[in-house]
């Protein structure tokens, strides 16, 4: 793995190469996969999430130079390139909602039975719980209608029917910077660089660049100088104890509403069913929790977690010689951490932990905000539903039946005017 430079112009080369790789790796795979002939036909937008978020926070200059040098790359593809932006934590969340909404069928289902209101069993949208690198967002259609808080408001009119949803994207609560934040807290209280880890299994050791901890600006605020360089991790493999890290990440002292996830963040009471991807379902798969015909309850993800996190780095490590180290290495502080946003920071229950369904895939299509992003460009979810829907099968062959019987009486009537005029006499019409 590269060494980060810290956030110097240099340092950011490297970064802006590897972006470069990872785009011409992604366009080979488009051209291999889209038929040469529809290439130019073909758009390509890019959006880019968190980690630019924070890279643009932290220099912006740089952050541009990345998209520029992205965008380059694009145009000179052979599709059709319509722009690349950064978008926002609020837009991140609307697109995740959306893309899995669309692919589980909800918004077309409601606005079919917005016709047919005595059907009861509406199906309602699903929530989506969204976990990346550097953001985690959540997004969902509250039961009341009203908002506390407007910048956590969002309202779509998609196939005639209207949405009021409530999203928020909270920014360095990724898995990634969540860690960084965490080890940031703990080097607080540390007189020496050798830092006893819970989140991590016994034996597993990592050498951490102080300079690149806090170059970010979700640790910047912690900076202090140390006398050490390097921060040498050591796992000591505890669940309890690295939930009582993680949760002092969650700030639930003061809410200026009726009620707050954390940090002073309106969250409206959770309603209905949540599917949760990206990391979400990365972590929780792993860890065999993600079951969809019956995902785990909470307590079991509990007693999963402490039993992951308390198995020696040397038998994780042959158990699962095929998994990336980072990964892998990571798994209990990832697990713990999304058991603690999820019931700590968001509030779920034992009983609404049941709600939420991890998902890594909706029949073949990836869960995530990607498609959402593409669907809302490409105006490819209309604001009304078509009044006139295609006829079903049944109808189709009982209209034909109605039109033929119509035709034949039409004919028989005809014959009897102009054929025979006794008909008429005898009242036959
Ligand atoms: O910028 P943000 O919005 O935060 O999102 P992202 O681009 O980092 O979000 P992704 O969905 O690409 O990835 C989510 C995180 O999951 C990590 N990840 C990917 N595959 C994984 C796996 O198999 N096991 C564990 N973590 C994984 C990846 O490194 C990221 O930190």
């Amino acid at each position: 793995m590269d060494e980060p430079k810290g956030p110097g112009i240099s340092g950011y080369s490297q970064a802006v190469q590897n972006a470069s790789r990872s785009l011409q790796h992604c366009l080979e795979r488009a051209q291999e996969v889209v038929p040469q002939q529809q290439h130019q036909e073909t758009p390509v937008y890019l959006g880019a999430t968190a980690g630019m978020r924070l890279l643009s926070l932290d220099n912006r200059h740089v952050a541009m130079e990345v998209l520029s040098a992205v965008e380059n790359k694009l145009r000179s593809s052979p599709f059709n390139f319509q722009g690349a932006r950064i978008i926002t934590g609020q837009e991140e969340g609307a697109y995740g909602w959306i893309t899995i909404n669309y692919l589980l069928g909800s918004f077309k289902q409601s606005g079919w039975l917005n016709f047919l209101p005595k059907l009861t069993s509406i199906k309602e949208t699903v929530g989506a719980l969204d976990l990346g690198g550097a953001s985690t967002q959540i997004t969902f259609v509250p039961e009341q209608e009203q908002s506390e808080s407007q910048e956590n408001s969002l309202h779509f009119r998609l196939y005639g029917k209207s949405y009021n949803v409530y999203t928020h994207s909270f920014l360095c609560y990724g898995k990634d910077q969540a860690l960084r934040m965490k080890l940031v807290r703990d080097l607080q209280n540390a007189e020496t660089g050798r830092l006893q880890d819970p989140c991590f299994h016994t034996g597993y050791e990592r050498n951490v660049s102080i300079r690149d901890l806090y170059a970010s600006p979700c640790t910047a605020n912690y900076k202090q100088s140390l006398a050490f360089p390097q921060l040498h991790v050591v796992g000591s493999g505890d669940y309890q104890a690295c939930q009582t890290r993680i949760e002092e990440l969650f700030n639930k002292t003061s809410c200026p509403y009726s009620k707050c996830s954390f940090n002073g963040i309106f969250l409206p009471p959770l309603q209905g069913h949540f599917g949760a991807f990206s990391a979400f379902y990365f972590v929780m798969n792993f860890l065999n929790l993600s079951a969809e015909s019956s995902p785990a309850p909470l307590n079991s993800a509990i007693s999963t977690m402490k039993n992951f996190c308390s198995r020696p780095w040397s038998e994780v490590k042959a158990a699962y010689p095929q998994v990336k180290e980072k990964y892998l290495s990571e798994y209990c502080f990832s697990g713990t951490y999304i058991i603690s946003l999820l019931k700590t920071g968001y509030g779920f229950s034992l009983e609404t932990w049941q709600q939420i369904q991890f998902l890594g895939k909706i029949g073949s299509s990836d869960a995530g905000w990607t498609l959402g992003y593409m669907l809302n460009l490409t105006n490819m979810i209309p604001a009304e539903q078509s009044l006139m829907r295609p006829l079903s099968h049944a109808g189709y062959v009982g209209l034909m039946v109605l039109s033929s019987l119509v035709l034949v009486g039409a004919l028989l009537l005809g014959w009897c005017i102009f054929r025979k005029p006794r008909c008429l006499r005898k009242g036959i019409v």
